[in-house]
């Protein structure tokens, strides 16, 4: 870019391909990216990525590198979020002086690309430089922004989100004293509907660990939370989210940039046994659009940060040779097993979304993407499902390749040595790492 881009009450867009780098320093004034303050001078890296730079007070920046594209944009919803965010923190300060009923509990919903996510990045951004510990619930597994894709989490944030590394930064550095290690649960499909009935299982299992961990701490119960979801308009997904609502006792439904959802949400909340308050928020006009190719990398890129880092922060993924014999692999809500035809005769097949089955290892397991974690496989016969479903992913391993012939298979793992726990949940997230 040839002019440093100065900007005040502004924002500067950008987008950058996946194959280049973009290196934006603040030069001068105050800036800040979806609510988290630049240092002066420091180095900010982009790849793959599309973001604004918003300065309230002023700044200059140094911008190097390839934009596929680069703007100052005047027109901003900024005034609007500033706004939501000091209602949320008049209501944090009000429960933190004894009235935790009115603890903010936030959750975020609209169509796909409205700028959800990064709203919600913003809020949490502005409650954490206020002294306050959200927590941050994700709830699209399509993208998996703490840890990997097919996953749903709940994060202490005790930090503002990094611009680079995004909320998986938060979810790997818990060396600040405040920030927890991230609640991770593994659903293995990208979108909720894929398996709808474990989806609402595994928003009760975080509903209930958050219950738990609010009211064992005050501070962070009044501070509240801010729940990010899956885009989406088809008006069969409400049924999802009003669970949502209920199980994480949302006080107020922000709704980006759709009116006819908004109108819809403001009539089926009214039924729910605690008030939920309604908004309608502009989405912002710099949201970028990303087609199915975009998201896929988008995913490669998040998985490939979960197992290699960033450039900024490179992570050593360790190879492992694992016998089939010494693991068990689950999977949940999908019959693996023969088809009923060859069934024994009289034989009734339990089928649900949330059955658990014992993986037989072969080719199929290449390239896949397991939680590991301390689940109890179910005995022989027994249908035992409460032992895995919901458990929590201690962390995730990549399978590079399988050897039938030998019984075993390759892994890569952010960890070196033997895997700590036996029991493997298998998912649909597949990853390949391509050099
Ligand atoms: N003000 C902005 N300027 C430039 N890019 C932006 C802005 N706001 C959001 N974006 C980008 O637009 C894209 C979509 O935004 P975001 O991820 O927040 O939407 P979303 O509604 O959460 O999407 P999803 O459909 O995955 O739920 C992202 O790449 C984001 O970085």
């Amino acid at each position: 870019m040839a002019t440093p881009p100065t900007v005040t009450g502004e924002e500067f867009r950008f987008e950058v391909g996946f194959k280049d780098t973009v290196e934006i320093r603040l030069k001068s004034g105050k800036a800040e990216y979806f609510g988290a303050e630049l240092a002066p001078e420091a180095k900010y890296a982009f790849s793959g990525d599309n973001g604004a730079i918003f300065s309230w007070q002023g700044c200059t920046l140094s911008v190097q590198g390839q934009c596929q594209s680069a703007y100052v944009a005047g027109e901003t919803p900024m005034d609007s979020y500033i706004n939501v965010h000091m209602a949320l923190q008049q209501l944090r300060v009000q429960a933190h002086n004894g009235d935790l009923s009115v603890a903010p509990r936030v959750m975020l919903v609209g169509p796909e690309d409205s700028g959800k996510t990064s709203l919600a990045r913003l809020l949490v951004n502005y409650a954490v430089r206020m002294g306050e510990r959200p927590l941050f619930v994700d709830l699209d597994p399509s993208l998996g922004s703490v840890t990997v894709p097919g996953t749903v989490s709940a994060t202490a944030m005790g930090k503002t989100v990094d611009p680079e590394s995004g909320f998986m930064g938060c979810a790997t550095s818990s060396s600040d004293g405040v920030s927890d290690v991230p609640l991770v649960l593994q659903f293995g499909h990208e979108q909720p509907d894929d398996n709808t009935m474990l989806f609402k299982i595994l928003v009760d299992r975080l509903a209930a660990s958050i219950d738990a961990r609010m009211s064992a701490d005050n501070f962070a119960a009044g501070s509240g939370l801010v729940v990010d979801t899956r885009g989406f308009t088809d008006v069969n997904k409400y049924d999802t989210i009003e669970h949502a609502v209920a199980a994480l006792r949302i006080t107020a439904l922000l709704v980006v940039g759709n009116e006819r959802m908004y109108s819809i949400f403001s009539t089926r909340l009214q039924t729910q046994a605690r008030p939920v308050t309604v908004l309608r928020l502009t989405k912002s006009g710099g949201t970028v659009d990303r087609n199915a190719t975009y998201r896929r990398q988008l995913n490669d890129c998040i998985i490939r940060q979960y197992f290699n880092g960033t450039a900024k922060e490179p992570l050593a993924s360790f190879p492992a040779v694992v016998n089939f014999q010494d693991v068990t692999i689950l999977r949940v809500g999908e019959d693996v097993r023969a088809p009923s035809s060859t069934l024994p005769l009289g034989e009734i097949r339990k089928l649900t979304e949330t059955t658990v089955f014992t993986v037989e290892p072969d080719e199929a397991l290449s390239h896949s993407v397991l939680a590991v974690t301390d689940a109890q496989p179910p005995v022989d016969g027994e249908d035992d499902s409460d032992g895995v479903v919901g458990v929590q992913a201690l962390g995730f391993v990549n399978v590079t390749k399988v050897d039938m012939e030998k019984k075993r298979f390759t892994m890569s793992s952010p960890v070196p040595g033997r895997l700590p726990k036996k029991v493997l949940v298998y998912g649909h997230i597949k990853w390949m790492e391509t050099l």
